[in-house]
């Protein structure tokens, strides 16, 4: 990271339930404003749960109990007066799957802002630009805004989703196996672009890919059934991991 930053979100004894099952079993974790944390781990250890906490989207499934605090630039996510709509604009998500809307490029980038009453078209359109430009989608999409968004390739789409995301403006990008559907070439594009992104961003991204972790993270968190088993810089934890738990699941022993 060559900007300098600071903490913006902090999350501190985060629980979770789904019913009476307890994923999360109390995590602390820290996030900077800039630069991008990995949130590794086997396959049920609770890195998606956590990340979707992050902008309240448990709200949107029933019987889920989530305690903890969670501050984002001292306010509090859970907060009954937070707006979960703001939040999410604030705290946005990239999932796995591309997922446009049924409609054009610049609808699909506009759509934010036409959400938050914005309605000036020179605004819209330099935001779209600006959106796709930081994308690193522009040059292929600037001559199709018009077009349907799923007439787009799967990496292509995904720049889009990104896109859409950025237009808003959050503070926070959270990231789920983003380029797990994707074919290598555009995995190798959604990385560039999350690169040139990270000195402007917190992007939290969730990856089952160590590959992909050890390039393009700053920091590295280690999830194992719950539990947030280690945290810190990537180069630390990739090359001398000091939980055996850690070291095990680095090198390939399980998960
Ligand atoms: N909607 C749900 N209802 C009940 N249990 C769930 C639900 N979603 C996840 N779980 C359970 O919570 C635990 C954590 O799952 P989670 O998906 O967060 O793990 P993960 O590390 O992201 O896994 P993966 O890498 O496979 O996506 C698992 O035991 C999972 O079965």
């Amino acid at each position: 990271m060559t900007k300098q930053s600071e903490t913006i979100l902090e999350t501190r004894n985060v629980k979770l339930w789904y019913g009476d099952k307890e994923a999360l079993h109390g995590i602390d974790l820290d996030f900077n404003s800039k630069g991008i944390t990995a949130l590794i781990g086997p396959s049920g250890s609770g890195k998606t749960t956590y990340l979707r906490a992050l902008n309240r989207m448990h709200d949107l499934e029933e019987n889920v109990t989530v305690t903890g605090s969670f501050n984002l630039l001292g306010k509090d996510i859970y907060a009954p007066t937070m707006d979960t709509v703001d939040l999410r604009k604030r705290v946005g998500m990239v999932f796995q799957q591309p997922n446009p809307f049924p409609f054009s490029i610049y609808d699909n980038v506009a759509f934010g802002l036409r959400l938050a009453g914005v309605k000036d078209k020179k605004v819209l359109d330099q935001a779209v630009e600006e959106s796709l430009r930081a994308a690193s989608v522009w040059d292929e999409v600037k001559d199709d805004l018009n077009k349907s968004a799923l007439g787009l390739s799967g990496g292509q789409q995904q720049r889009v989703s990104i896109a859409r995301v950025l237009a808003t403006k959050p503070d926070v990008l959270l990231l789920d196996e983003p380029t797990s559907a994707l074919d290598p070439v555009s995995s190798h594009n959604i990385e560039e672009t999350l690169l040139s992104l990270r000195d402007k961003y917190a992007m939290i991204i969730v990856t089952h890919s160590l590959s992909q972790a050890s390039r393009i993270s700053d920091k590295t968190a280690f999830f194992l059934s719950g539990n947030l088993v280690e945290y810190g810089d990537t180069r630390k934890i990739f090359l001398e991991p000091e939980k055996k738990e850690t070291a095990d699941y680095i090198s390939g022993r399980f998960g």
